[in-house]
């Protein structure tokens, strides 16, 4: 059995609870959904060019960058068969940070035998993304205070769901919360402008370091 690697590098955050600091990108082949604004839609081709690499040496990969950090991204990670197994490795290793940014529509619960367990930053696919219908909500039941929800927003009907979500689950009481833009979509004034109106205390507004200081499309940053 293999993990898919579609690209690993080392760059700064520029997204989640460790924005800004060092990383170790791992990015996997595939996905279930198909958001209408992907920024890696080509790591989710049939016929994407894959390393195949077993937990051992994604492993060794990440501990010879020396960088503590750790992101498992894609493409969603959550479907690689041996992700289990790559995530117990990791969580015996005290050094390493490990966030898993996750789609929403993988039920967190598979992993919650884990003794310690990576963070997980789970976005919630918004109207705009086509997505929202193959959400799990009950993951928001498995959410602790080392995870994040993430709402990706690209419009007014976005963030009134997001709003309502955070409300109705009380999600800033279980775990950091994010709103983002869908890059370049919409207003970045009017999401502020919003968290004001609705008093979105505890919320965090983010957009897209690495998007700003490379160009948006560029790959491996
Ligand atoms: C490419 S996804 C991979 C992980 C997983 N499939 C997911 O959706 O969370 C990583 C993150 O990038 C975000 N993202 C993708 N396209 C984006 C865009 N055009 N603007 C802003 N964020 C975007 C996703 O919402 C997600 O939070
Ligand atoms: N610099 C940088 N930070 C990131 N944080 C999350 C990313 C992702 O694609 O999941 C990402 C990425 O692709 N690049
Ligand atoms: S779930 Fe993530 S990787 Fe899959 S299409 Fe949506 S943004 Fe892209
Ligand atoms: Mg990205």
């Amino acid at each position: 059995m293999v993990l898919q690697v579609v690209e690993k590098f080392v760059s700064i955050n520029g997204e989640g609870r460790r924005c800004g600091q060092l990383a170790t990108f791992i990015r996997f082949a595939g996905c279930n959904l198909n958001c209408g604004y992907c920024d890696t839609a080509w790591a989710n081709d049939r016929k994407v060019a894959f390393d195949p690499m077993t937990a051992e040496e994604v492993y060794a990969y990440i501990k010879d960058t020396q960088v503590t950090n750790v992101t498992l991204t894609g493409g969603e990670p959550l479907l690689q068969q041996d992700m289990g197994e790559l995530l117990e490795l990791l969580s015996q290793d005290s050094e390493l940070y490990v966030e898993i940014e996750t789609n929403g529509s993988v039920l967190l619960s598979k992993f919650s035998d884990l003794e310690n367990p990576p963070s997980f930053t789970m976005d919630y696919k918004l109207p705009s993304s086509g997505m929202e219908r193959m959400m799990a909500l009950e993951n928001f039941d498995h959410l602790t205070e080392k995870d994040a929800v993430k709402f990706v927003s690209g419009s007014m009907a976005d963030l009134e769901k997001a709003r309502e979500l955070i409300n109705a689950y009380k999600l800033t009481e279980k775990a950091s919360v994010f709103i983002s833009p869908v890059f370049g979509d919409i207003e970045l004034e009017s999401i502020v402008d919003f968290m004001k109106d609705n008093q979105m205390n505890g919320v965090n507004m983010q957009v897209q370091l690495h998007k700003i200081i490379w160009d948006p499309n560029e790959r491996g940053v």
